[in-house]
């Protein structure tokens, strides 16, 4: 069970690539327990900012000043899940879920087995149970991308950094995902990047639009009821347009 998960408030993030600076002394707030989504047009810099509160290294000038709600370190609380799901092809499907153990050179819990069961688990819970001992190969994009949820799950980390996790699946898929995402990540801090509008109105207790050059972060309040939102929500419909007409502002303001 994860401990309480921190919040995260973000001082001061700068990031100029070459001497094209893409935001300057941003100041963000996320929430305890909270989902945030991340928009913005492509290129303005939030994958970069992940980057930088993931604690990521980047090739050009950088700063950032990163403090959680408890005051204790992030350090070894935060779990990475990207649109591309990274999975080691030499392992099996369990084994890519126990990667950070084997990463780490240790294991989780007291012994390997336990490890294991812990991991057989997981992978029952996002409906794999019977492709433990696969190869990702033999995946689909969707079996594929729930390995890569049941391996964020693993590491129990009470904020999770999601960059664009669902897009590279179809679009059933990616509600299915929603489903089982919103259920399993339920307690913890997320902040996701996302391209998509309708998934930030299904998913996010907040909404940040990173808008301009320099950027700027633009809150829009999020549709109030129990997530994943249904796609006929009547709140999630009238925030709709409103959340695109904030993307589609000129990226130069
Ligand atoms: N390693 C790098 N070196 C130089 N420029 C970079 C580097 N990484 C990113 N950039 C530039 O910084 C800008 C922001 O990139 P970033 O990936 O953070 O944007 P993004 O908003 O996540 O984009 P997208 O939505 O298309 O994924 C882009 O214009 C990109 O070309």
């Amino acid at each position: 069970m994860v401990m309480s998960p921190p919040g995260l408030d973000i001082r001061r993030a700068s990031l100029t690539f070459g001497a094209r600076p893409l935001f300057h002394d941003l100041a963000v707030e996320f929430d305890a327990g909270s989902w945030t989504c991340l928009l913005g047009r492509s290129g303005c810099g939030k994958s970069s900012l992940l980057r930088m509160i993931a604690g990521l290294a980047l090739p050009d000038r950088h700063r950032i000043e990163c403090t959680t709600s408890d005051g204790l370190p992030l350090q070894g609380r935060l779990a990475w899940m990207s649109q591309q799901d990274l999975l080691v092809p030499w392992l099996r499907v369990i084994g890519n879920v126990m990667l950070g153990t084997r990463w780490r050179g240790r294991w989780a819990g007291p012994t390997a087995s336990e490890a294991r069961e812990r991991a057989l688990a997981l992978l029952s819970r996002v409906g794999l149970a019977d492709k433990a001992d696969a190869w990702p190969a033999a995946l689909s994009g969707g079996q594929r991308q729930r390995v890569a949820l049941a391996r964020t799950l693993y590491e129990d980390a009470g904020v999770v950094l999601m960059d664009e996790p669902f897009s590279a699946v179809d679009a059933i898929t990616r509600l299915e995902l929603h489903d089982l995402a919103s259920e399993l990540l339920a307690s913890r801090t997320v902040i996701m990047v996302t391209h998509d509008p309708l998934e930030a109105l299904r998913l996010a207790d907040h909404l940040l639009v990173l808008q301009g050059e320099p950027a700027r972060a633009v809150p829009m309040a999020a549709p109030t009821g129990r997530r994943p939102r249904a796609l006929d929500d009547p709140q999630l419909l009238a925030h709709q347009a409103e959340l695109v007409a904030l993307l589609r502002e000129p990226a130069h303001v």
